[in-house]
């Protein structure tokens, strides 16, 4: 048996240059080299004849080179080399395009295997920039169905093929099976020699489908039992802190300007039993915009400091550190709470003095951006963690903020809709709560899709509404105008709007690009109503409050996620008046319109993320690494949601035999899992 983990050095052909290429693309052991999977195949095994060839078609075939290379200056910079070939059938020309080196290895009398695209033109049959294999050489890839590897500078693709041939040559048969018997056989996975075998070089499609299935299911599968391990450890192992005291509480919730819904109440009741119970509190709250998620946050943070502990809120932006901060104000403070603000607009002097008064306890809350997480943050008696999410923190950030106390309870705040399997996954490491019920008294917000011919009467109906004391939202997909960008920016809409369409409205600026300072400003006044007319970038996009904002309207929404015009459109809708919004689309493709009609169908952002994923397919958006779990080699949350829901069945089983993993038969499965979990599941202290 040779070990997986020795150096790729150790592989035939793997000299030191090679060796420092490998490792920029993270191959250090066999088993990396092993693991890299091919990112696509070529399947060469049919090979045709030079006078069966069709225009476009991909194809492998076997000829002679008959003249030697000619080298042919088309104009300044591009120069063509034409390698004239034949079979039996006929003759053709390989061609490549400033490729000098072709003059020195294809010679007159040559025999190669040529796979590529061909092209019919000037009377000629050409095979264009054709991958080659010579046929006196090692012939190793014709006749197969050949792996396409990503390459870095310094390989090709035979380097990478050789390499993966040397590893399953050598060490093919040391592989260990990991995953336990029972598993294998109830999913009906081939073993881990065949997947791995078959994976780089399958003999048939169909072979390759049951290799790719079996890694597919046990990436996912590990995935899953990792955050359902990390998560048993914080439910079962450490003691949490026990918040006796709730009944307070009833006090502030009287002293609201409205009476919490039975959503909020249900929410408030699961996390209160999550508090008073000494297991650490680790629950995800998901509630579609304009919820009110907010209010639950500082309910739970006030219960944290009745119990004699501080609490801390985190939140993605500025903006919206600053609101949480005056909500918190208005609310917490009347009842001799003492709250500071942590964020990059707060100046040096203040903000030493707000961390000195952190650490003597003499602030109760503190609010702020991810500067919270920073070393210099330290607290007297830490109890509840809330992260205010949007998808921008993950398990990582979460776990310092945690490490500032002794065992905190935490909550996640979410808006952003995830479905079910998929919330598994993300947020496999915690419970769930969902607000699924809006405030009483809210309107359905009117949705239109509209084009730039309607640009004139779309200001004129905001311009009413403005006129009746109702405020408007305008969203630019970029600050600046770009020469290479065909979309509007929020400072080109700015001028027009304020000296043109809106011209007698006060009307304001706001986008990332600003000062802090300006930035809390412009809000400021918006919010207090000075400013009418909001053009902003999706600086505004998570939390930002403002009632009696009634429209917004949404330059280039082609160019936005559903599940972010279902958030920007979540601005307005959020008092009593019947609110608007305007999507202004510019393309004309059906995939546009259809995502268009998605928008005007359904307010409901349950729905609307389910087909952003379904239309949109698998984005940056919920990469895996953001949230600091291991990379996903092969698997696809969203391609393979269907295996997914099999492996979640999967862990389930396994995790009701044997919650910790420690029995024999589950010994190997889980070294895996800490092994590709890494330094994480260390730090989450499985
Ligand atoms: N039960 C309630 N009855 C009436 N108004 C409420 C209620 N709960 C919250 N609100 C108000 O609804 C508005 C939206 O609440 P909040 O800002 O907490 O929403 P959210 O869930 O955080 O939304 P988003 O995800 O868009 O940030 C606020 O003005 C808040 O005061």
């Amino acid at each position: 048996m040779h070990d997986l983990k020795e150096s790729i050095q150790f592989i035939k052909g793997v000299g030191p240059k090679r060796l420092k290429y490998l490792e920029k693309i993270d191959i250090y052991s066999i088993e990396d080299g092993l693991y890299f999977f091919p990112k696509s195949y070529e399947d060469r095994r049919e090979m045709k004849n030079i006078a069966d060839t069709k225009d476009n078609e991909k194809i492998t075939i076997k000829v002679n080179i008959y003249e030697s290379v000619q080298e042919k200056s088309i104009r300044k910079g591009l120069k063509i080399y034409k390698i004239p070939i034949k079979d039996h059938t006929g003759v053709a020309c390989a061609i490549f395009y400033n490729a000098p080196f072709t003059k020195d290895i294809f010679k007159e009398g040559d025999r190669i295997y040529l796979h590529g695209k061909i092209k019919k033109a000037f009377g000629e049959v050409q095979i264009i920039h054709p991958s080659y294999e010579f046929i006196e050489g090692n012939t190793t890839t014709v006749n197969s169905i050949i792996p396409i590897y990503n390459l870095t500078h310094g390989l090709t693709q035979k380097d990478m093929i050789n390499l993966s041939r040397n590893i399953l040559h050598v060490y093919g048969e040391s592989m260990y099976e990991y995953l336990p018997a029972d598993t294998i056989k109830r999913n009906r996975l081939c073993d881990i020699q065949y997947a791995l075998g078959n994976i780089h070089f399958p003999s048939s499609p169909k072979v390759l489908k049951i290799a790719k299935y079996r890694l597919v299911f046990e990436e996912l599968l590990i995935l899953q039992l990792g955050l359902w391990l990390i998560k048993n450890k914080f439910n079962n192992n450490q003691k949490g802190i026990v918040f006796q005291k709730q009944k307070e509480c009833k006090e502030l919730i009287a002293a609201l300007p409205f009476t919490l819904t039975n959503a909020q109440i249900r929410v408030l009741q699961e996390i209160e039993t999550d508090m008073k119970s000494e297991k650490i509190m680790n629950r995800l709250v998901q509630g579609d915009v304009g919820s009110g998620k907010t209010i639950v946050a500082l309910i739970a943070l006030y219960k944290s400091v009745l119990n004699g502990y501080q609490g801390v809120l985190m939140a993605p932006t500025e903006i919206l550190a600053e609101q949480h901060m005056d909500s918190a104000k208005e609310l917490l403070e009347p009842f001799g709470l003492r709250i500071g603000l942590l964020s990059g607009s707060v100046p040096k002097r203040k903000k030493e003095e707000i961390l000195k008064q952190l650490e003597a306890g003499h602030i109760d809350i503190i609010i702020g951006t991810h500067a919270i997480i920073q070393e210099n943050v330290h607290f007297k008696k830490l109890g509840l963690v809330i992260t205010d999410e949007q998808h921008r923190f993950g398990v990582r950030q979460r776990s310092i903020l945690s490490n500032k106390g002794t065992n905190p309870d935490v909550l996640v705040m979410t808006a952003t809709p995830i479905p079910r399997t998929l919330a598994l996954i993300l947020y496999g490491d915690l419970d769930v709560s969902i607000i699924d019920e809006l405030p009483p008294g809210r309107k359905k917000i009117k949705t239109h899709v509209a084009d730039e011919t309607k640009r004139k009467n779309i200001y004129h109906f905001a311009k009413k509404r403005i006129e009746s004391g109702r405020q408007v939202y305008i969203v630019a997909p970029l600050v600046e105008d770009s020469e290479h960008i065909d979309a509007k920016s929020a400072q080109e809409l700015y001028l027009e709007i304020k000296e043109n369409y809106l011209k007698d409205c006060s009307v304001g600026l706001l986008h990332g690009k600003m000062k802090s300072s300006e930035k809390d400003e412009t809000m400021d006044r918006f919010k207090k109503g000075e400013i009418q007319v909001l053009v902003s970038t999706t600086v505004i996009e998570v939390g930002v409050n403002v009632p009696n904002a009634s429209i917004i309207i949404i330059e280039n929404s082609e160019r936005f996620g559903l599940a972010q015009l279902h958030q920007l459109r979540g601005r307005v809708g959020r008092g009593q008046y019947q609110s608007h919004c305007i999507l202004l689309n510019y393309s004309k493709s059906p995939l546009s319109k259809e995502r268009m009609e998605i928008m005007e169908e359904t307010n409901n952002g349950f729905i609307i993320s389910e087909k952003d994923l379904e239309l949109r397919g698998p984005g940056e958006f919920f990469g895996t690494r953001q949230h600091g779990l291991p990379e996903l080699r092969i698997a696809n949350l969203f391609k393979h949601i269907n295996i997914l829901k099999q492996v979640q069945k999967e862990a389930e089983i396994l995790m009701n035999e044997d919650k910790t993993l420690s029995l024999e038969k589950n010994s190997a499965l889980k070294n895996r899992i800490i092994h590709q979990f890494g330094t994480n599941i260390q730090e989450l202290c499985l």
